[in-house]
């Protein structure tokens, strides 16, 4: 450990710098000079689309992966040549891997038995554990007998058990339905609240990111495209590639003079400070505003969709690309009918430099 670490302030929890992981000599890395930094008891959700290198990282964390370059630090130790067992992170994966020849009772204290914990110990820490987990007494059950949700807790229990200083989550929720994802991750969230736990974990699911996370971190190619809080990530996004990965699509190229950009819509308004010059943009869905055609820019309802909170509609403007708007359930006009639209200032985010997403 250098000098640099030993300073006055405590050391993250985790810090990578610069990993890189590279698979095959000719093509990209899977990881590219990743730096990373969680802080003690902090919710970290690595988020990003298929083959953008979530789960490598986290098997990098955990030592199943050696990195190629760079560096991963523990509590401020360098974890170089340090086996997957003796770095003190648990894991959970997906498939959550339960070992069906043993009870739940079994499966929860496996990591304990080959601590050497005792067997009394052993069955206090299971009970509360299962407990903790919304399950007890659930020892001497059949894994096979629990409902899919059911067996994700007592994988959830098991990981928990050598109370791990980090615990990695990879696509924890990923083979359950919705409405149990949902009740669950809220569910997680206050657990580690609760129990202090440092959590690092990786899903696809921006929902489940934005509803378990303290920040967010979404990765491209190898690379973090975005870190922060769930709300600046979700209001805020970074490039063109955040926006569409989370799904906003009402993005053009602009070019800014003073408090307004010239966009295939007309005139948007831009926040203040936004430098002149060429850039892209994007509306979010929630400001772009209907009026009484004929004001503003017009345009027809092509589609609505439902969404529970609001409705969203897909509208065919006279000048420019679709447009999306997200409308209050009682205001949204049918498929069809001609509306004005106008552009709020709030919703528009004016993306960094960089080519479009591909
Ligand atoms: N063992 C391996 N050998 C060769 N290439 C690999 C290996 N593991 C991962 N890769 C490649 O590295 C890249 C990153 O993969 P990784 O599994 O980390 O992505 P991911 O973001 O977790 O994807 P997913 O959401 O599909 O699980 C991909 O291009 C993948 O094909």
């Amino acid at each position: 450990m250098t000098a640099e670490h030993t300073t006055a302030r405590e050391p993250e929890l985790l810090r990578l710098g610069g990993v890189s992981v590279r698979f095959t000599a000719a093509g990209p890395p899977a990881l590219d000079a990743v730096d990373l930094d969680v802080a003690a008891r902090e919710i970290v959700c690595v988020l990003g689309p298929s083959g953008s290198g979530k789960s490598t990282l986290l098997r990098v964390v955990a030592g199943l992966q050696q990195a190629d370059a760079g560096q991963v630090l523990l509590e401020g130790r360098e974890q170089r040549g340090v086996p997957a067992h003796r770095r003190g992170v648990g894991l959970m994966f997906q498939d959550h891997q339960l070992f069906p020849q043993h009870d739940v009772a079994g499966n929860v204290a496996f990591g304990l038995r080959m601590r050497g914990v005792s067997r009394a110990e052993r069955e206090r820490a299971v009970a509360g554990l299962l407990d903790l987990v919304g399950l007890p007494g659930t020892q001497r059950r059949a894994v096979a007998s629990l409902s899919g949700g059911e067996q994700q807790r007592v994988a959830l229990a098991r990981a928990l058990a050598p109370r791990p200083r980090l615990l990695m989550l990879d696509e924890p929720l990923g083979q359950l339905d919705r409405g149990l994802r949902e009740r669950l991750v809220v569910e997680l969230r206050s657990l580690f609240r609760e129990l202090g736990t440092t959590v690092l974990a990786v899903t696809h699911d921006q929902g489940e990111a934005f509803a378990l996370a303290d920040r967010v971190v979404v990765m491209h190619e190898g690379r973090i495209a975005q870190s922060g809080t769930p709300l600046e990530v979700w209001q805020r996004p970074a490039s063109e590639f955040v926006a569409r990965f989370l799904g906003f699509d009402n993005v053009v190229e602009a070019t800014v003079r003073g408090r307004a950009a010239a966009t295939p819509w007309g005139a948007v308004p831009v926040p203040d400070g936004t430098a002149d010059g060429p850039c892209r943009l994007l509306v979010r869905p929630a400001g772009v505003r209907l009026t009484a055609a004929p004001e503003g820019l017009n345009a027809t309802v092509e589609a609505r969709t439902f969404r529970g909170t609001h409705v969203s509609l897909l509208l065919e403007p006279a000048a420019g690309p679709r447009l999306e708007a997200a409308c209050p359930l009682r205001d949204a006009p049918e498929v069809g009918a001609r509306v004005g639209l106008s552009f709020a200032e709030r919703d528009v985010v004016v993306l960094d430099a960089g080519g479009p997403a591909d």
